[in-house]
């Protein structure tokens, strides 16, 4: 693997009264850069507090710690949508047996558990939640990380549409791409695995995809797995984990408006090699947290005519971002990718 991650740091974008527009010319234009070139990009300086980001792994950590039967109190309901709530599998219950391990049609909800969370205005799918007695303040803190998220993702949009030099109406066009009632926050728990399992074989914790939506941000802890696929060697990037950074990855909206300018990046998760297990037990838990930037539901993103030439023509034709979502997380559902 011998391509790094571009790191942006987004201080011009975040801490404005301090940097001049030309910084922020510099900035978008780095962004840009690194989101045409690999379809993703690290970020720091992106405005979350140390505070907040501790906070919310906290969050993750309560959530995930609960016994299943008081997760199970808000269930994601069968289907795809609305795509809120909690999905997992009983890690208490009995391993698989030796067979069911080496067998590819084990559901991988068995390496993941996740929590959905939209926003309280969502015309579309409504949150479910816990009872406030089961894990009191979750939702209030999920809240108010949803909205700290919502404010970043516009940042970035903002500073992709400095990057790209867009004009007012090419501007207004962007911004359609991020509505504040219609992102999604996501807690992710990828339990540890055990020596035994390892053994018998390595496994993706979240097979290779793209995001739907315009943009996604992703908050990892010390455990890493993720990695990005670089579009021009086909090769898989490891994300290190890195403290004070989020990743940046850009999803098939963003990819559709720009006609591929800006790549929509493949990432997956996958299970460090059992070399790197010193731990007796094997490879520890992993956690994330996910923020999916997305347009309102019934908006149609279409291809910005500056990206389409005759030598470049256009490759996608304009889409309800709705109807590509329900094909697409449909087809994640039956794969057991969400
Ligand atoms: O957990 C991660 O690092 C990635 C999560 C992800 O790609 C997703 O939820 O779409
Ligand atoms: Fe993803």
């Amino acid at each position: 693997m011998t391509s790094t991650i571009p790191t942006i740091h987004l201080t011009a974008f975040t801490a404005i009264s301090t940097h001049s527009d030309a910084d922020r010319v510099d900035t978008g234009q780095a962004l840009v850069a690194a989101l045409h070139r690999y379809g993703f990009a690290r970020v720091t300086g992106h405005g979350l507090a140390k505070d907040d980001v501790d906070q919310a792994f906290r969050c993750n950590q309560k959530l995930f710690d609960l016994p299943f039967a008081d997760k199970m109190k808000a269930p994601h309901p069968p289907g795809p949508f609305p795509h809120r709530g909690y999905s997992g599998t009983d890690q208490s219950a009995a391993p698989p047996s030796a067979d069911a391990v080496g067998n590819p049609s084990r559901k991988m909800s068995d390496l993941r558990e996740s929590y959905e969370v939209g926003s309280e205005e969502d015309d579309q799918q409504q949150n479910i939640w816990l009872p406030e007695e089961t894990l009191p303040g979750f939702r209030t803190d999920a809240m108010s990380l949803y909205e700290k998220l919502a404010g970043i993702g516009s940042v970035l949009l903002s500073a992709i549409s400095v990057g790209l030099g867009l004009d007012e109406r090419e501007h207004g066009a962007l911004e359609q791409l991020a509505s504040r009632r219609h992102s999604q926050l996501r807690f992710l728990h990828y339990p540890a695995v055990s020596r035994a399992r390892l053994q018998s074989g390595v496994f993706e914790r979240l097979p290779a995809h793209n995001d739907w939506g315009s943009l996604t941000m992703l908050f990892q802890d010390e455990n890493g797995g993720l990695e990005l696929r670089d579009p021009q060697t086909e090769e898989f990037i490891h994300a290190e984990p890195e403290e004070g950074t989020l990743v940046l990855n850009i999803g098939d909206m963003l990819g559709r408006f720009t006609n591929d300018y800006l790549r929509s990046a493949v990432h997956q998760v996958v299970v460090p090699s059992p070399d790197t297990a010193t731990d007796e037990r094997g490879i520890p838990a992993r956690r994330s947290i996910a923020f999916f930037v997305g347009p309102v539901p019934s908006y149609t993103v279409a291809t910005l005519p500056r990206f389409v030439s005759p030598e470049n023509p256009g490759r996608y034709d304009p889409v309800r971002f709705d109807e590509y979502g329900a094909v697409v997380s449909k087809y994640h559902y039956q794969v057991g990718n969400i």
